[in-house]
């Protein structure tokens, strides 16, 4: 059902010609490895069908056919995003569908103001310790602070003494006159775009005058009554990740909560705020929402509110069918309401915006999303930290004539656009940056190099590492909680040979109970070493003596993920959060003050989220990418990280550093080697890692192609000492592959070997095959 209300949204019919019908696939970048790996698969395979089509089709085929296709395929991702943006907005597909036949009949998007195709350019401040900078402002208000901003004093009051947070940050000055305070008759209510750096306050810039409002419209009574719980849900801020989730929900909380002077009639005890995140049914959060069974309050015909939260993740691959079916549910929700008798369900205050306003929010919102929001949202007003714009053009035509005026050359041009005159995204000021470029076979060591630095430097120190891969997140976790037993892991080696021979002679000897023979398992797998655990939140690391490690990723339980979320955010301790992009959006984790991207990330954006989890608000950050390609000079030479370290632990001769190196890499080695469950994980965590390697976007693939990979020395960045080969043969999915590309090399060499010399490969199990001991037969000629 929701497939087909999805389809009815498409605004932009497909011109009608003579030509096949061709199946356009989707075009986007982003999302999750596994999504992106799927998506080419498919790609590849409606490639296959639509190339054999046009085979098929009329010899020597109609160039516009192709021209058609081309341009089908080029819009693809445009389309995609202006039909959720309808949707968001609830445009009438029937409406859009003559905007779009009037848009000077092109079979695309175009922008408003007739400046189709060209680039928008938005200039936005390279910094999110927005307090101290005085930003111009369209509103006729004190925007230095919140009482100037119109904010109530109730809420003023509480920010400052319980959230310690007295002066609005530039966003939240830029975004809060936009969100109409007052509101009133007549006034114009606008949908939003609000793009600032990471850790800036967007948060704060969206739900602020949210909270502001309902608590205004609960002092005047609509219809004779007050506003309470039965009115349904007022706002809805959909998010990316179930943590991110968790973390609005309890700031929203937090202002519910304030306590409020009861002479301004002000009253919170009905506002109730609520989250619906999935549990370990993947699909449970979705259903719940679709069927909105989860509360009788999920009533939405007053919804006032419909905030986007990282909104250019959202509008990406893995997520768009999601967000398609929630908005479908909103729309039908709506349409299909059932009056309630005797209760009034639509509240009608002068307080509350008069239609739903959409709300976009992002450090990373793309241009084109911009531009196709010119036309699918309501007024929509795009708001920076520097400026509020009232379209997207007239944001690009200001940047342009800026450029204009002052030059190409201009220091502050520099920093806004980029070579071809787009908008930079940009990271906070204060944060350093620095890639380091590391062969794979010495990656492993420069991360725990790097990390022992970082300690060194400031003990209780805490550090988020990104990979690519959950398999990738639970070997390092693992790795650096138990590999620096050196010894140990030696003793367990041969315990463990010991104990799994004497084990194999008493099976075969005698015959015990099973009750014998599971105390024996047990007693082998304790001699076998530790083993990861599903229910641990927490380790001590071996590596690191003194700090604690943390891993996060999606497929763990809902339950260890929350646990595991909030344990690392209370931590004072030195801390380490090993993550796939999971937590790279979004979280303000406390007090981090150093990331390092094992594995690069998936695009610019990726980049710019993962390193945002540092640096918040103006605080000092350190990043650091450990790459063995370079996207840019090299910043940091591997050697000064790993010499640092060797001088940390008094290796005395310069040269020596190397030998320190090459101990920390055997020693990890070694506990790969002897523990059966870290050799698992880390097969699993390099296979992985070269999967997701693979799907790196074609932009990216000059930089971080599968090809640059080389596969031997990767293996050592994951501690093994195998050959790629070995390792891959050991697993289920490449097994097959493996062994049959093994078998025809097995073959072709030995038809290549001389005569005499063949024998010597023949298994004593071959059975009767002569080819195998003489070579293929051949046909003598007569002479
Ligand atoms: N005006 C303010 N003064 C001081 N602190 C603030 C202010 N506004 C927000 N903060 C705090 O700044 C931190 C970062 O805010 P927030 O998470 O909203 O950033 P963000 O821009 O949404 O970041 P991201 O793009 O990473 O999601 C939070 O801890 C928040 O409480």
């Amino acid at each position: 059902m929701c497939r087909t209300t999805t389809a009815s949204f498409l605004n932009f019919a497909t011109t009608e010609t003579s030509a096949p019908v061709v199946r356009t696939t989707k075009a986007k970048n982003g999302g999750r490895w596994k999504d992106r790996l799927h998506e080419r698969r498919v790609k590849k395979h409606q490639a296959t069908k639509e190339q054999k089509k046009l085979k098929q089709s009329k010899a020597g085929s109609d160039p516009s056919q192709y021209q058609q296709h081309r341009q089908e395929q080029k819009t693809q991702q445009d389309d995609e995003v202006t039909r959720l943006l309808d949707e968001i907005s609830g445009h009438h597909p029937s409406k859009q569908k003559q905007k779009a036949s009037s848009a000077a009949g092109s079979s695309g998007p175009t922008p408003l103001t007739g400046q189709a195709g060209k680039q928008i350019r938005i200039p936005v401040l390279p910094s999110n310790a927005g307090q101290d900078k005085s930003v111009s402002s369209n509103a006729v208000v004190d925007t230095s602070t919140f009482e100037g901003l119109g904010l109530d004093s109730d809420v003023v009051k509480f920010l400052h003494t319980k959230l310690e947070i007295s002066k609005p940050t530039a966003i939240q000055q830029n975004a809060l006159p936009i969100a109409d305070w007052q509101g009133g008759r007549g006034r114009i209510e606008h949908d939003a775009f609000i793009q600032a750096a990471t850790g800036s306050g967007k948060t704060l810039a969206y739900l602020l005058p949210i909270i502001h409002r309902l608590l205004t419209a609960s002092t005047m009574p609509t219809k004779g009554a007050y506003p309470s719980r039965e009115l349904g849900t007022f706002a809805i801020v959909l998010t990316p990740t179930r943590e991110l989730a968790q973390q609005v929900y309890e700031t929203i909380q937090t202002l519910v909560n304030m306590p409020l002077d009861k002479s301004t009639g002000m009253r919170a005890h009905w506002m109730v705020p609520g989250i619906v995140v999935g549990g370990e049914k993947k699909q449970s959060e979705k259903g719940r929402l679709r069927k909105g069974e989860n509360t009788k309050a999920f009533m939405v015909d007053n919804l006032r509110w419909l905030v986007l939260d990282e909104a250019d993740r959202l509008l990406e691959l893995g997520f768009e069918e999601t967000l398609s079916k929630i908005l479908a549910l909103l729309d039908e929700k709506l349409k299909f309401r059932v009056p309630v008798l005797g209760r009034a369900t639509m509240v009608n205050s002068p307080f509350l915006p008069k239609r739903r306003i959409n709300v976009l929010c992002s450090a990373t919102l793309q241009d084109n999303v911009k531009r196709l929001a010119t036309q699918s949202l309501n007024n929509p007003r795009f708001i920076s930290a520097t400026k509020v714009h009232e379209n997207a053009d007239q944001a690009a035509e200001e940047a342009q004539g800026h450029r204009g005026k002052q030059g190409a050359s201009s220091a502050d041009d520099e920093d806004l656009l980029d070579s071809e005159g787009r908008i930079k995204f940009t990271v906070p000021d204060q944060l350093v940056q620095r890639a380091v470029i590391v062969p794979a076979k010495l990656r492993l060591v420069t991360l725990v190099a790097q990390i022992k630095n970082t300690f060194r430097r400031q003990p209780s120190s805490k550090l988020i590492v990104f990979l690519s891969c959950k398999d990738a997140v639970d070997f390092m976790y693992f790795l650096m909680a138990h590999g620096g037993r050196q010894a140990e892991a030696e003793d367990d080696q041969d315990d463990v040979t010991k104990d799994l021979f004497s084990d194999a002679m008493r099976d075969s000897d005698d015959e015990d109970s099973d009750e014998a023979k599971k105390q024996r398992e047990k007693k082998a797998l304790d001699k076998a070493g530790p083993r990861l655990k599903d229910d641990e939140i927490v380790l001590d690391s071996t590596v690191f003596p003194g700090a604690k490690l943390f891993r996060l990723h999606g497929s763990m339980l809902q339950k260890r993920r929350t646990e595991t979320f909030l344990a690392f955010s209370k931590s004072t301790q030195a801390s380490i959060l090993f993550t796939t992009d999971v937590a790279a959006r979004g979280l303000d984790l406390p007090n981090v003050n150093s990331i390092i991207q094992f594995d690069p990330p998936s695009d610019v954006s990726s980049y710019l989220h993962r390193v945002g989890r540092t640096a918040r608000l103006g605080r000092s950050g350190y990043i650091q990418l450990l790459q063995d390609k370079g996207l840019r000079p090299q910043d940091e030479s591997m050697e000064s990280v790993l010499k640092l370290t060797a001088k940390y632990e008094g290796v005395k001769k310069a040269s020596e550093w190397q030998l320190r190196a090459g101990e920390i890499q055997a020693m990890l080695e070694r506990f790969t080697l002897g523990n059966m469950a870290a050799a698992g994980l880390a097969k699993q965590a390099y296979l992985s890692s070269i999967r997701a390697y693979a799907t790196h976007i074609s932009a990216e693939r000059s930089i971080f192609h599968v090809k640059f990979l080389h596969f031997g020395h990767l293996a050592k960045a994951f501690a093994l000492r195998e050959t790629p080969k070995e390792v891959a043969s050991g697993k289920g999915n490449n097994q097959r592959a493996v062994e049959a590309k093994e078998k025809k090399e097995h073959e072709v060499a030995v038809k290549k070997r001389p005569l005499f010399k063949r024998g010597n490969d023949i298994s004593e199990f071959a059975v009767g095959d002569i080819s195998a001991y003489y070579g293929p037969r051949v046909k003598r000629s007569k002479d």
